[in-house]
């Protein structure tokens, strides 16, 4: 495994003082960051999230996607149940990076669906592996988590890591009229676990993602 541990610090942030944990993938040259709150009980179950990076939504405040929304959301829920865990993965894009995402985007601006998007450009629908979760999961020293997420590939990756999944909780959040679409995409062509009525025909229109 490649992931080395590098260093740890606090992060304060609007919802408390996270402790922030940085790890270095010398193969890809990736910056993996993984939060903590709070002490962790032996046994318990702990609230978390996978989160893949996503500049656009985490950090420009973007309305195409619903990231950044699930991210203060994790944080806030994390910090309301007094521990937990988030690992920030630099996967921008599904995998593809930033400038093929802004590629993807600009073919989503003519008429593509995220999907249709990433395989006109030559890449899969989702490109995401999670094995550097493993050695960072063991340095935060969780195993058994509820995790916040739609999306049950994460689910199956941590079990698959040998993580006990105990509960997925849903993290539906941040819906709006630039990323229905989106959002309909992700819970019809890349299995997303969202509720009916988290988007009814008649709210889509016929706005494109
Ligand atoms: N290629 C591509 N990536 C996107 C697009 N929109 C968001 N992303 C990336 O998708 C990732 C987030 O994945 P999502 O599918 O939204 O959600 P998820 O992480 O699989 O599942 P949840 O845990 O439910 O949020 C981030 O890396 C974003 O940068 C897009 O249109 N094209
Ligand atoms: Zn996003």
């Amino acid at each position: 495994m490649s992931i080395k541990y590098i260093a740890s610090s606090k992060l304060p942030t609007p919802w408390g003082v996270f402790e922030m944990h940085g790890f270095e993938d010398s193969e890809t040259g990736k910056e993996h960051v993984a939060l903590t709150f709070g002490t962790f009980s032996p046994g318990a179950a702990v609230l978390g999230r996978i989160h893949s990076e996503c500049l656009t939504g985490d950090a420009l405040f973007s309305l195409r996607c619903d990231c950044g929304f699930q991210l203060q959301t994790a944080m806030q829920n994390i910090a309301e149940e007094g521990q937990g865990f988030i690992l920030y993965l630099r996967q921008e894009g599904r995998g593809i990076g930033l400038l093929n995402k802004i590629r993807a985007y600009e073919l989503q601006d003519q008429g593509a669906n995220t999907v249709e998007a990433n395989e006109r450009l030559g890449f899969e629908a989702d490109m995401r592996k999670y094995d550097m979760i493993i050695p960072m999961m063991q340095k935060i020293g969780i195993d058994k988590v509820r995790l916040m997420t739609n999306n049950p590939r994460k689910v199956k990756a941590m079990q698959s890591f040998g993580l006990e999944v105990v509960e997925r909780v849903p993290l539906q959040v941040g819906k709006n009229r630039y990323n229905e679409n989106y959002l309909k995409t992700k819970s019809t062509q890349l299995g997303h676990m969202m509720s009916e009525h988290h988007f009814t025909e008649a709210e889509l229109g016929d706005t494109k993602d």
